[in-house]
C-alpha cells in the first residue's frame, strides 16, 4: 500500500532541510525537524502552540539557526506527490521519525495521509534529547498530544493557507516603505489592542487559560515582525504626517461599558492582523502566514472571551445542579426534581441510561414542565436530538460523545453544551471547542458512575481549574453534605451532584444544607 505525504508534512520536510544548512550542521536531524515543525504554518504548529511550545523556545534550546532567506516557493512546489518510501529514501537520518508517523496514521480508522501532526508525533515518540525536551516543555505528553490529534482530524480544519501566488514584491522605494509604513501602523496597533484585552483579562475576566492564549499571540507577533525586519519598520515610521492620527470619531472616544471596551480591541486586533497579513505578504510569506494564523486564534478567543461573559451571566445564580436519574429515587425521580427545585437547584440533567427513547420524551417534557415553572435550566443528558425534542435548554456530553461544533449544528446557536472534563488539558479545550460550561471530576469517589481507580481527578484537578478557567464549571463526583466544604475550599463554586440528592429521603431538605455551604 502506498503512504502518501500532505504537503505540510512535505514542505515541512525540505524546510527542515534548509534549516540544517542554514545552521551548518553535519546532518540533517530530529532538532532541525522540529524546528521546521513550528515554523511551517502546519496542524503540527497548531499543535505545539496549543501545548504552549513556541518556535523562541526551540530556538533557544538547540544550537539552530533560521535561513534568512524565505523559502523559494517554486523549488519548494509540493504539488507532487511523495510516497513515504521516497521520503525514507530522501531523508534517511528521519527513518524512525517516519516510521512512527506512519504507525500513528495506520490507527486511524479513516484513510489518512501522513501530516505534518504525524510527523510531530514522531519526533515525541522517538528516542533522543529532542523527544526529552518536548515532554519536558508546556503540556506535551503522548496522551494528550493523541486527544488533541483526534480532535483536530475530527475538526477536520483545513490547513490555513495563504496565498503565495499572488505575492507582489513592491519595487520601488516609495511602494516599500509605504508597506513597511503599513505594517509598522497595523503592528503598533496590534500590539495596543492585545495589551488592552490582556489588562481586561487580568484584572476584570481574572483568567490566566485566555490570558495566556492572547500573550502567545504577541509572542507570534514579534515571531513574525523578525520576517519584516525592525529596522525597515521603524525606518519607515512616519508618524508626524500620517493623516490618519488627525481624523478621529466620536466613536472613538466612546465606551459605554468594559465589555463595549474590551468588543472594540478584539475587533481592532483583528483588523490589524488582516492589514498586517495583506501587506504582509509583499515582504514574506512566513509573517503573512503568521499572521494569518494569528487572526484565526483572535477569532476564537474573542468567541472564547464573549462566550465565558455570557454564560456567567446565564449561571450566575446555578451553585447546584441535579443530575436525576430514575434509578436512584426513592419515591421516583418526580419528587425529588420538584422538592429539590422548590429548595432551590437552579440547574437539572436528565440522566437516565434505561429508558427507551419513548419514556425519556414523556419524562422529558414532564421535567421540562416542572423546571420551567420554577424558573430553572434544563440540560438532557448525551441526546441533542431529545433535547431539541423536549425543548431543554441544553445538552451533556462526555468526552467520547459527539464533538461540541456536531452538537452546535443540531441544538442551534443559542441551547447550552456542557462538557465532561477529567484533566486540565480537557478543559482548557472544551473552553476553546466552545462549551457553555464544564463539567470538572470526578471530584470524590462514587458509586453512580464506574471510573478506574486513576481516573480520580480529585481536588488537585479542582484547584487547577479554580487557577485558570472563568468559563462557568462545575465540579462533580461523589459529592455531598460533609465534603463539599472541601471542594469549595479548594476553588469551586458551582457542584453537580446525584445520589446525595436523589437517594435522599428528604431531597428538598439535603438541597437547601448542601446550598447553605456556598458562600455569600
Ligand atoms: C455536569 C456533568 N458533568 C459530568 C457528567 C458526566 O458526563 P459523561 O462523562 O458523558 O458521563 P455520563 O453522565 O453520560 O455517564 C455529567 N453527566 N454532567
Ligand atoms: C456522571 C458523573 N460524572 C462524573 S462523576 C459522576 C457521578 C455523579 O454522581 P454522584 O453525585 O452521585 O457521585
Ligand atoms: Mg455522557
Amino acid at each position: 500500500m502506498q503512504h502518501l505525504l500532505t504537503a505540510g508534512a512535505q514542505r515541512a520536510l525540505k524546510q527542515a532541510e534548509r534549516i540544517a544548512q542554514s545552521s551548518a550542521a553535519p546532518e540533517l536531524d530530529a532538532c532541525h525537524l522540529l524546528a521546521a515543525l513550528a515554523f511551517e504554518e502546519s496542524r503540527a504548529a497548531e499543535l505545539l502552540l496549543a501545548h504552549q511550545i513556541e518556535l523562541a523556545m526551540i530556538l533557544e534550546q538547540f544550537p539552530i539557526q533560521l535561513p534568512e532567506e524565505p523559502a523559494n516557493s517554486d523549488s519548494d512546489s509540493t504539488n507532487e506527490p511523495l510516497e513515504l518510501s521516497q521520503a525514507l529514501y530522501h531523508f534517511p537520518a528521519l527513518r524512525e521519525i517516519l516510521n512512527q508517523a506512519l504507525e500513528q496514521v495506520s490507527r486511524s480508522d479513516v484513510p489518512t495521509e501522513i501530516g505534518s501532526e504525524h510527523l510531530l508525533w514522531g519526533l515525541l515518540t522517538t528516542a533522543g534529547s529532542h523527544s526529552e525536551w518536548l515532554r519536558s516543555q508546556g503540556t506535551l505528553t503522548t496522551a494528550a498530544f493523541e486527544q488533541n490529534l483526534i480532535l483536530q482530524q475530527r475538526q477536520s480544519a483545513e490547513p490555513i493557507n495563504v496565498d503565495f501566488a499572488f505575492r507582489v514584491v513592491p519595487t520601488t522605494a516609495s511602494d516599500q516603505t509605504n508597506t513597511f509604513r503599513t505594517i509598522d501602523a497595523a503592528a503598533n496597533r496590534l500590539r495596543e489592542g492585545l495589551r488592552v484585552i490582556e489588562d481586561y483579562l487580568r484584572f476584570t475576566l481574572d483568567d490566566a487559560h485566555l490570558m495566556q492564549l492572547l500573550k502567545n499571540t504577541r509572542h507570534q507577533l514579534a515571531e513574525a515582525l523578525r520576517f519584516i525586519g525592525q529596522d525597515s519598520l521603524i525606518a519607515s515610521r512616519d508618524t508626524l504626517h500620517d493623516v490618519g492620527t488627525s481624523i478621529s470619531t466620536t466613536s472613538e472616544f466612546e465606551r459605554q461599558s468594559m465589555e463595549h471596551l474590551l468588543q472594540a480591541n478584539l475587533k481592532r486586533v483583528q483588523e490589524a492582523t488582516r492589514t498586517l497579513e495583506e501587506f504582509g505578504k509583499l515582504i514574506s510569506v512566513e509573517a503573512a502566514a503568521l499572521f494569518k494564523q494569528m487572526r484565526y486564534a483572535l477569532y476564537t478567543l474573542e468567541k472564547s472571551i464573549l462566550s465565558c461573559l455570557h454564560n456567567q451571566r446565564r449561571l450566575e445564580d446555578c451553585r447546584l445542579y441535579l443530575l436525576v436519574s430514575e434509578s436512584l429515587c426513592h419515591h421516583g425521580s418526580g419528587p425529588a426534581v420538584r422538592e429539590a427545585l422548590a429548595a432551590g437547584v437552579g440547574i437539572v440533567q436528565i440522566r437516565e441510561k434505561e429508558m427507551t427513547d419513548r419514556q425519556l420524551l414523556e419524562h422529558g417534557r414532564h421535567v421540562r414542565e416542572w423546571t420551567r415553572a420554577a424558573g430553572a435550566i434544563l440540560i438532557m443528558n448525551d441526546r441533542p436530538d431529545l433535547a431539541v425534542a423536549i425543548d431543554a435548554d441544553g445538552v451533556h456530553v462526555g468526552q467520547d460523545e459527539l464533538p461540541v461544533r456536531e452538537v452546535r449544528q443540531i441544538i442551534g446557536p443559542q441551547r447550552m453544551i456542557g462538557v465532561s472534563t477529567h484533566n486540565i488539558e480537557q478543559a482548557r479545550q472544551a473552553v476553546l471547542d466552545g462549551a457553555d460550561y464544564i463539567g470538572v471530576g470526578p471530584t470524590f469517589p462514587t458509586t453512580t458512575k464506574s471510573f478506574a481507580e486513576h481516573e480520580y481527578a480529585g481536588l488537585n484537578f479542582i484547584k487547577q481549574v479554580a487557577a485558570e478557567i472563568t468559563l462557568p464549571w462545575f465540579a462533580i463526583g461523589g459529592i455531598n453534605a460533609d465534603n463539599l466544604c472541601q471542594a469549595v475550599q479548594a476553588g469551586a463554586q458551582r457542584v453537580a451532584v446525584s445520589s446525595t440528592i436523589c437517594s435522599a429521603p428528604e431531597p428538598g431538605q439535603i438541597t437547601s444544607e448542601l446550598l447553605s455551604q456556598f458562600p455569600g
